[in-house]
């Protein structure tokens, strides 16, 4: 279903940084040389449950041996394909303390297409904190009709688990998400975590009401029409 493109890209836009106003002009911006849909995911959640790490395991391929608290946001890209079609996956990994994140909360949500919901499957409070997160994302006006998923991490850590796995799904259900229960650190894990951002890719290729901007180019003009999506077939 997802074959890999190699060129992943990464960036980052926080208070240190300049590069805000570029980094975010890429959630609304087209690829005209090869005509790519972007779509934007988010990563929410607590401080450490494992944003950062989930999120360079699907665009990098591994677990970092080293990371620091967000700050603002970093953002990553990778390049797929679903059913023959080239999209983009532009991920924002955002900060989980508030203190890193306040100044970039408007940012997050504006033109999001799916919110990924991390929780840290040893740390009950991280779980507890998911009602916070749902109504931050509500509060900034992301309709229902916006895919969301719910990720378990750090399942890796067997004897510490908190969560128990019919609470989460009980809260899944009752929001509507998708339960993913996964670790970034377990190199077996991989595939799940992939599957995380391939099955919202999916989803989202599947919304006819997604602007898609096919690029024509006729007399040396370009002109950008709307164009009717085919059913997906995708599982998930
Ligand atoms: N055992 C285990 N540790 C993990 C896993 N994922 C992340 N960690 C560790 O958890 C800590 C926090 O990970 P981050 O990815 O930086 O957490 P974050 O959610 O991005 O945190 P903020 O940027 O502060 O919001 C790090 O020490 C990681 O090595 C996992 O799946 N298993
Ligand atoms: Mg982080």
């Amino acid at each position: 279903m997802a074959n890999e493109f190699p060129e992943n890209r990464e960036g980052t836009a926080n208070s240190r940084h300049a590069n805000l106003t570029s980094s975010l002009d890429l959630s609304t911006s087209l690829d005209h040389s090869v005509q790519t849909r972007i779509f934007k995911i988010i990563v929410i959640g607590d401080s450490n449950v494992g944003k950062t790490c989930l999120t360079f395991r699907f665009t990098g391929g591994a677990f970092p041996c080293k990371t620091e608290a967000t700050i603002g946001v970093d953002f990553r890209e990778k390049a797929v394909e679903i059913e023959g079609e080239k999209i983009k996956v532009q991920v924002w990994d955002t900060a989980g303390q508030e203190r890193f994140r306040k100044s970039m909360v408007e940012h997050y949500y504006r033109n999001v297409h799916a919110v990924v919901f991390v929780y840290d499957v040893t740390k009950m409070t991280s779980f507890q904190n998911l009602k916070t997160w749902i109504q931050e994302c509500n509060g900034h006006g992301v309709s229902s009709a916006v895919p969301r998923v719910l990720v378990g991490n750090k399942c890796d850590l067997v004897d510490q688990i908190q969560v128990p796995s019919n609470t989460a799904l009980k809260f899944a259900d009752a929001h509507n998400m998708l339960l993913f229960e996964t670790s970034a650190k377990d190199p077996k894990e991989s595939q799940n975590v992939d599957s995380i951002f391939m099955c919202l890719a999916c989803r989202l290729k599947a919304q006819k009401s997604l602007i898609y901007r096919h690029v024509e180019r006729e007399d040396g003009r370009v002109r950008l029409t709307h164009q009717p999506e085919p059913k997906s077939n995708c599982p998930c």
